[in-house]
């Protein structure tokens, strides 16, 4: 039961930091750090059912697409398969990417462990050790000082084991050393320094070849900024700095990492560690996607590359047997669709300047309402992107059917069609999918395909009436227009005569006389369809009948731009026939 006091049990989290004039909230990311992916390490440690070996190649390839130049591909003396995995990665990783792995500091794992590198190219040895006092004390009952000697002696091993080693299986790798405080986001500032110098002096680093001490927030104990003072404390303190490669480790206990990954940065980080979509101990590792997409999106590249990010989530799905969560940002399934109105409204007005701008002008500058990134640039596909339920408008629908059909609905139009959307989104009470809208569009409008069997059955079974034939003759004298028209149903065959001052107003007339109406074209307008010279003509019409408010809508396509226009008023005398609003 959750407490009324919870200050009786819970004290606030003090790390007691001497920080004076902290710079990095002066400051701003401006390039990316070194990343190192522990998916294969942090992150398999953390699933139900590690990867098989399999698996964990299948993925290692994927960081390799994406472009990670540092992958911790293992812990050695966990198991079989994490050794053999890592003897694969020897092998098979190419030149410019080092190959990490990580023990604790015990000296009979740190030997099994630098044996599962022989032969390497580029490999980076990392050991960990908690700092704090709660881990030390519970754990270890180790004092600061027997923590100090015993990352020392450590260090010494694996010098002698690695940079130091004659072997020629081993002196022929160009090695890099990593330390990880482990806890040090609960470890106090001073003893962090004291025992990463202690550690620095033992492997003797070098501005060429860097020390990596990595700063975990093992378990995130605050908020960002406090991590952030952490490592500009660590970054100002630590001596010969530039002989120093700062790594941030940050877990995601308060679903602060990302914030804590970047105000670090700020604070004097070089680098950072975590997983593809946040994968990790408990609530994950600082999700790598994330980050580097954020860079991306303030016009930075991150040196990673999701250009497909979906056979990234792909292989992240299948290989952690985890789905990514639909709203992961900018990965997950719904996070470039919008359901409501207004977004939709304000996405469709965008991508039309958006693209009018870029034909007109070459500028591709992103303004976009409501979407930070280009879904393209990560291989999304814009279809997706406005997605209809009842919580949608008039735009949504009209999307859908502009990116599938090309038609370019007026917007009244738009607004009579969305009635039948909303309609049927509350009767179905879900979504609609593309291909349910576009049906329900072609249903409503009479858009049929002859040449479609089921089209076909739709035509005789709704008794539309088709034009068959017609005939324009102009007037001499005043350039008035004379129609005489043929037009058929399951039970009529009719022929029509009118006169007006153009072909639609002669044939509304003809109609008009017909069906003993008075037909007034109040909406008239039309676009091709398609770019080639084959392109089609699509004619939208709205109709009042007997002075009615209501307008009656009609869509007709023809490879003729005037057959288009009289196919249109016929299919709007279907739906007023339809809606019985006429009756023959
Ligand atoms: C924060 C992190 O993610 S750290 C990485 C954690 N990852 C893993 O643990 C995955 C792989 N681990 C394993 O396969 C196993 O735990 C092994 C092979 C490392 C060790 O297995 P075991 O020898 O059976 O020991 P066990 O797992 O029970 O570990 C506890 C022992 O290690 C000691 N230990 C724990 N952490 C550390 C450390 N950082 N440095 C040194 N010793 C440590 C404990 O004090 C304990 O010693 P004790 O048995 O004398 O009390
Ligand atoms: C081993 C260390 C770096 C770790 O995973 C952690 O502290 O979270
Ligand atoms: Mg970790």
């Amino acid at each position: 039961m959750m407490l009324e006091d919870p200050s009786i049990k819970y004290k606030p989290f003090n790390p007691k930091i001497n920080l004076q004039n902290r710079d990095w909230p002066n400051k701003q990311l401006i390039k990316p750090p070194r990343w190192l992916s522990t998916d294969l390490r942090d992150g398999n440690q953390s699933l139900p059912d590690p990867m098989t070996i399999t698996e964990k190649k299948e993925y290692f390839n994927k960081l390799l697409e994406i472009g990670f130049k540092e992958i911790e591909v293992s812990f050695p003396s966990a198991s079989q398969i994490d050794f053999d995995f890592t003897k694969w990665c020897v092998q098979n990783s190419p030149n410019d990417v080092a190959i990490q792995v990580l023990s604790p500091c015990r000296p009979e794992l740190i030997k099994r462990t630098i044996e599962s590198l022989k032969g390497a190219k580029n490999a980076i040895l990392h050991i960990y050790l908690a700092t704090s006092d709660c881990f030390r004390n519970i754990i270890f009952n180790m004092s600061q000082k027997e923590s100090i000697k015993l990352a020392t002696e450590c260090t010494l091993l694996v010098k002698s084991l690695t940079k130091e080693n004659p072997d020629p299986s081993y002196n022929k790798t160009n090695w890099q050393f990593e330390f990880s405080p482990e806890t040090f986001s609960d470890t106090s500032p001073e003893f962090a320094i004291e025992i990463c110098e202690a550690v620095k002096n033992a492997w003797n680093p070098t501005v060429e070849n860097p020390i990596i001490f990595n700063l975990p927030a093992t378990v995130e104990m605050s908020t960002p900024n406090i991590y952030a003072d952490q490592i500009e404390f660590f970054s100002k303190n630590i001596s010969q700095r530039e002989t120093v490669c700062i790594s941030l480790h940050p877990h995601n206990d308060r679903g602060c990492a990302i914030a804590a990954a970047e105000l670090a940065q700020l604070g004097g980080a070089d680098r950072v560690e975590g997983c593809l979509f946040g994968n990790g101990e408990r609530t994950g590792n600082v999700d790598l996607v994330t980050l580097a997409l954020n860079l991306y999106t303030q016009g930075i590249n991150p040196n990673l590359n999701f250009s497909n990010i979906n056979s990234v989530i792909e292989i992240v799905e299948k290989c952690n047997k985890i789905p990514v969560h639909p709203r992961a940002p900018y990965g997950g399934s719904l996070v470039v669709c919008a359901f409501s109105g207004s977004h939709q409204d304000a996405i469709k007005k965008g991508f039309k300047l958006y693209e009018d701008k870029v034909k007109e002008t070459g500028d591709i500058t992103w303004n976009m309402p409501y979407l930070p990134l280009d879904p393209k640039d990560i291989g999304r596909n814009y279809e997706a992107i406005i997605r209809v339920n009842s919580q949608s408008g008039k735009g949504g629908a009209s999307w859908i059917i502009l990116r599938n059909l090309e038609l370019d609905l007026p917007r009244g139009l738009q607004i009579n069609f969305s009635k039948f959307v909303q309609m049927e989104t509350e009767w179905k009470k879900r979504e609609l999918k593309t291909n349910e809208i576009l049906n329900l569009f072609k249903e409503k409008y009479f858009i049929f395909d002859e040449n479609l069997e089921n089209d076909n059955d739709l035509i005789k079974m709704l008794d539309l009436f088709k034009l068959i034939d017609y005939k324009i003759i102009t007037d001499q004298t005043n350039k008035n227009k004379q129609i005489i028209a043929s037009i058929q149903s399951n039970t009529l065959d009719l022929k029509l005569q009118g006169k007006g001052n153009g072909p639609l107003s002669a044939f509304a007339n003809a109609l008009s006389t017909y069906f003993k109406i008075n037909i007034d074209v109040i909406h008239y307008n039309e676009h091709t369809l398609g770019k080639d010279s084959n392109s089609k003509a699509v004619s939208y019409i709205g109709i009042k009948i007997n002075e009615i408010e209501t307008i009656i809508w009609g869509v007709g396509i023809n490879e003729d731009v005037t057959e288009s226009g009289l196919i249109a008023l016929i299919n709007s005398i279907n739906f007023a026939i339809r809606d019985n609003i006429i009756s023959i």
